[in-house]
């Protein structure tokens, strides 16, 4: 397809995925405008593929996303789901329902906040909630930009929008006293896309739940039976519930958070692809949401069945290209431990805590923002158990 001046390829198929995403052609980020004016292209998504890349990127995933690390947050973790069980807690007690957006968004929060700057005072003080609004307002421009990058100028208010994304810059810039450029850019790319994903994974979790009450039950006595009444879900418990890991899976098919792997690849020479010629230059993106749907790859692939996973079970971390929602190749993103284990954990607490009862039929409707989101909020009952 031409949109503009950007030509762009997009894969649909297992095979082809592979090839953009782990093959030697497709190496590079397409730079875009928008990318430099958010200072992003100093932080781990935005760079171009390269030493500074490369370093970052390693310092990371030492620092940050190390399963010492990882275990290390765990209290954190079991902190911030108590929290939002209170808060589910008084939401049923005054309103009569709950709206589980908020709270999930809060708790994601403040579990980047607090896992990111080692501090709960960041999290829960006005800077706190200065970045959430920032954080909001950057996936705001983000998505005005993936249309005016490959729009011609004037389509949108171009110019309104690179202006807000200068301010927006500067604001980021001035929360924190940092002086290095790099670290505020990474530390902020942290916040900014853990936030998201986790929250709104976790939402569509708790939809399939309230929609399908079965497996909703069957996952609760997995957890009871596994755990006991009393007894506090860890994160090493986890690996004895399959069938809340199906679950996961089945949720990351058929909602994947980042349907078209978020961010694009650029071929950097000429190359074949499926007999296709394509000139270097080129920006490839995967559709993982259609490989995911695909009924060549996926039998009922509309049916919401956890069951798939525990009669073939596979890998969604990248090595299995039918369903990468992480991305796969040396892009993978590399915060898939430590947003599986939120995810799982607070699923699992969530679960064995509550019923969550339909208080109206459920709206699956998606809409896709900067990720693929819920277009309704979920808006149910919460049953203590
Ligand atoms: C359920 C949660 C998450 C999902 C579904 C998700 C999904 C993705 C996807 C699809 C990509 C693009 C991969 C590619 O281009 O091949 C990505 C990249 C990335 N993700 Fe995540 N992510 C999640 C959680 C997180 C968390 C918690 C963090 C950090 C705290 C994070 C940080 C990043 C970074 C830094 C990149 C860019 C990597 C690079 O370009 O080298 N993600 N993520």
């Amino acid at each position: 397809i031409s949109l503009g001046s950007t030509r762009v390829i997009v894969s649909s198929h297992p095979e082809t995925a592979k090839e953009i995403l782990c093959g030697s052609a497709f190496s590079d980020r397409p730079i875009k405008e928008s990318t430099h004016l958010l200072m992003f292209d100093r932080a781990i998504g935005f760079a171009p593929s390269g030493e500074y890349w490369r370093h970052i990127r390693k310092i990371a995933s030492y620092h940050m996303f190390s399963p010492r690390r990882i275990s290390s947050l765990e209290g954190l973790r079991q902190s911030i789901v108590d929290n939002m069980i209170g808060e589910v807690w008084m939401e049923m007690n005054e309103r009569g329902f709950v709206e589980l957006r908020g709270i999930l968004q809060k708790g994601s929060l403040n579990n980047m906040l607090e896992s990111v700057f080692g501090s709960s005072d960041f999290g829960l003080n006005n800077r706190g909630y200065e970045l959430g609004l920032m954080v909001k307002e950057g996936y705001e421009l983000i998505g005005e930009f993936n249309w005016a990058d490959y729009f011609p100028l004037g389509f949108l208010d171009f110019y309104g929008v690179k202006r807000r994304c200068n301010k927006l810059a500067t604001r980021v810039n001035g929360l924190d006293q940092l002086s290095d450029a790099d670290m505020v850019a990474v530390l902020w790319e942290m916040v900014f896309r853990g936030i998201d994903n986790v929250a709104i994974l976790l939402e569509w979790i708790m939809a399939r739940m309230v929609v399908h009450q079965d497996i909703q039950k069957k996952v609760q006595h997995e957890i009871d039976m596994f755990t006991g009444p009393n007894i506090q879900i860890h994160d090493s418990d986890i690996a004895n519930l399959p069938y809340l890991q199906a679950i996961v899976k089945e949720v990351l098919r058929l909602h994947p958070p980042g349907p078209l792997l978020s961010w694009a690849r650029l071929s950097t020479h000429d190359v074949f692809l499926d007999k296709c010629f394509i000139p270097a230059g080129t920006t490839a993106m995967v559709n993982m949401w259609a490989i995911a749907h695909d009924p060549s790859i996926w039998l009922d692939p509309w049916a919401f069945r956890p069951e798939r996973f525990i009669e073939e079970d596979f890998s969604v971390l990248g090595s299995d290209l039918r369903l990468a929602p992480f991305g796969s190749g040396r892009r993978v993103c590399p915060g898939k431990a430590m947003g599986l284990a939120t995810v799982h954990l607070w699923a699992a607490r969530l679960l064995k805590q509550f019923k969550w009862v339909p208080s109206q039929p459920v709206d699956l409707g998606e809409c896709l923002k900067f990720s693929l989101e819920m277009k309704k909020p979920l808006v149910c009952y919460a049953v203590t158990r």
